[in-house]
């Protein structure tokens, strides 16, 4: 095997062992930030133990040099360099043995736990089990945050957690081995430089009692800030059309400089902070060296102590000076770690608001009958949308319903697909209350297209499979000239140079028409062959010739299945069986086209002012 081969099963060996998509049943993750932390560190125990190891070992190996250095410089002091290596070859050769092997290997051996072992598979583990909960949000949980928030905090949740953990493991425990054994070292020299280390560390302590909190305020209102800041950013890019069309009064300056100045005012409170903490640790530092350096001075000159006790314990001291400094930049680090998880936990470990009931069964294939019982629902307000609705469709039956903006009928198409949770009555699908349901299974039985058919940013063929994995190409290529969409995806392409089914369609399908993305969906539900169809508002961006060549295989499709539809252009509706008109959440006319318009009330006025004004009423033709 070659040298390289070998080296990459080594790398291999030591970065797998923690596999970054291993999981656990817990359905929601702890909220509390150490709680969340524990339950990640018990995840990946051993090597957090070896760190443990590794980080004191760095600390001794510190300390142990420093020792050596005073024994050296006794040792030149005595011995007569004539014969120094004759007599004293073996703990020189110690010593070199010391810095030279010990300590490499100590340094490579944390070196490789930190960064082999730690950083690459457990920040990938965490942000993994973060993923697989927050996916499993309700839909109404997206409406409520930004998709660009929810991304970071799953980002930023991973990467605190394994750095919390590794700079309390590795940089604060081989901190504190040093200070043990340092002071440990001085009480031997001389008890009062002990006492003056002890009493250092105390005051250490009292800047982390007292400053840090401070500190720790600050980094989480840094942390809010920054997510806010964030938030505004993504806001305006992902909705650039909107602001290209309409900001001419630079409204996305002032609204992004007003997240950005809240941004830079809490930073200013942080960086406050940490001048405070540096300059308490610094003026701690000067008054212990000091100190520690007159005690040993004087013992030099009353003859207690040797220059070598000397030279170990000024080098002690300033070792710790040293580290002091880069340990409170560490906890700095930690406390910062702290803050973005205790942040994240607010968005990864939320308990989901709609649940699989315990005892749910998975749904076969509906015949299709659906009953709103007294359904009552408010977006979680006081009153109004949806109110003691009463609707039954029987299987097979096309239904559309019909009403103003606002009227609450997509809320009703999202409440039978339990986008949203009845807060009143119940819906049955076949009898069967839909709550009783797996979600999975619930929502296999429906065929949606709707109002904004949101298309993946991946290839045609990817987005038309989405309605059915595992589709053979025929299927969709089928799928795709029912939709009458074959003729136009043969001749996308993309930056890439991909063309046809294999091309991408942007975020979002940004890069096709409306027109064109809604036949994708229309392929995509097609392909699935649900046995309830819900189409709101699904051909609404077609041109008629478009929507007449699709309304035959539409047609088609919907034989057998029940099928309910939401237009505002009642003559893509008006030959359903059945048009149900709501206003204000209620139904307020049942019938069929002729019957409404017979009737005269609120459908019959919507018709009219559609087919008399800009629509030519190709139904009322026929
Ligand atoms: N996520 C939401 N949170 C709070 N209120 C909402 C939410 N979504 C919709 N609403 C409100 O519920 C009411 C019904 O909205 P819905 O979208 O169901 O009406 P619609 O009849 O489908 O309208 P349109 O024909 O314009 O699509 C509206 O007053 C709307 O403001």
């Amino acid at each position: 095997m070659t040298e390289s081969g070998i080296s990459e099963r080594i790398w291999r060996r030591v970065e797998g062992v923690i596999n970054p998509f291993q999981d656990t049943e817990e359905e929601v993750l702890p909220r509390d930030a150490w709680r969340f932390i524990l339950y990640f560190a018990r995840q990946a125990k051993g090597p957090f133990i070896l760190l443990l190891i590794t980080g004191g070992l760095v600390g001794a190996v510190d300390a142990g040099l420093y020792w050596s250095i005073g024994w050296l410089v006794d040792l030149l002091d005595s011995a007569e360099p004539a014969t120094l290596f004759a007599e004293h070859w073996p703990e020189l050769v110690g010593l070199l043995l010391l810095v030279f092997v010990i300590r490499a290997a100590v340094m490579v051996g944390a070196a490789i736990v930190e960064q082999q072992i730690i950083v690459p598979g457990f920040f990938a583990m965490v942000r993994w089990q973060a993923f697989r909960r927050v996916i499993e949000q309700p839909y109404e949980f997206y409406q409520n945050d930004f998709a660009g928030r929810i991304a970071t905090k799953i980002m930023q949740g991973g990467e605190a957690v394994g750095d919390f953990i590794v700079s309390v493991l590795q940089s604060i425990w081989s901190f504190l081995t040093f200070v043990i054994l340092a002071t440990t070292l001085l009480v031997a020299l001389d008890p009062l430089m002990g006492l003056v280390v002890a009493l250092w560390f105390g005051g250490y302590l009292m800047i982390i009692r007292f400053l840090l909190p401070r500190l720790r305020r600050a980094g989480r209102a840094t942390a809010d800030q920054r997510s806010i800041f964030n938030g505004r950013l993504v806001d305006a890019f992902t909705n650039i059309m909107a602001v290209k069309l309409f900001d001419s009064g630079r409204r996305e300056h002032a609204f992004v400089r007003d997240g950005l100045e809240g941004f830079f005012q809490a930073v200013k409170r942080l960086t406050r902070a940490i001048t405070t903490v540096r300059a308490a640790v610094n003026f701690l530092n000067g008054a212990m060296m000091a100190a520690v350096g007159t005690i040993a001075v004087w013992n030099w000159s009353q003859g207690t102590i040797s220059t070598g006790a000397i030279a170990a314990a000024l080098g002690l001291v300033f070792r710790l000076n040293n580290m002091s400094g880069w340990m409170m930049f560490n906890i700095n680090g930690l406390i910062r770690s702290y803050a973005t998880i205790q942040d994240a936990t607010g968005t990864i470990s939320v308990e989901p608001a709609i649940r699989d009931a315990e005892n749910a069964v998975e749904a076969q294939r509906a015949d299709g009958d659906i009953r709103f019982e007294n359904v009552s629902f408010h977006y979680g307000k006081g009153g109004g949308v949806v109110d003691g609705f009463n609707l039954h469709i029987r299987p097979g039956e096309r239904v559309a319903l019909v009403g103003p903006s606002g009227a609450g009928k997509t809320t009703i198409v999202n409440l039978l697909l339990r986008l949203f949770d009845v807060e009143g009555g119940r819906i049955l699908l076949d009898g069967q209350d839909i709550r009783q349901l797996t979600q999975g299974s619930l929502r296999a039985q429906f065929g949606v297209v709707s109002q904004e058919p949101m298309l993946m940013h991946r290839s045609i063929r990817d987005n038309i499979a989405y309605g059915r994995p595992g589709a053979s190409d025929e299927e969709i290529v089928l799928a795709a000239k029912r939709a009458e969409a074959h003729d136009f995806i043969m001749g996308v392409s993309d930056p890439k140079g991909r063309t046809g089914y294999q091309a991408h369609v942007g975020e979002r399908g940004v890069k096709l028409s409306g027109g064109q993305r809604q036949r994708i969906a229309i392929a995509r539900m097609m392909l699935k062959n649900a046995p309830v169809l819900i189409l709101d508002e699904a051909t609404s961006a077609l041109d008629s010739e478009v929507e007449a060549a699709i309304q035959d295989n539409l047609q088609r499709m919907m034989e057998g299945k029940t099928v309910i539809a939401v237009a505002h252009r009642l003559s893509t509706i008006a030959a359903l069986d059945r048009l149900v008109v709501l206003d204000e959440g209620r139904i307020v006319e049942d019938g069929s086209h002729d019957e409404l318009v017979a009737r005269g009330g609120l459908y019959a006025q919507l018709w009219k002012r559609q087919s008399g004004g800009f629509l030519p009423g190709r139904v009322a033709a026929e």
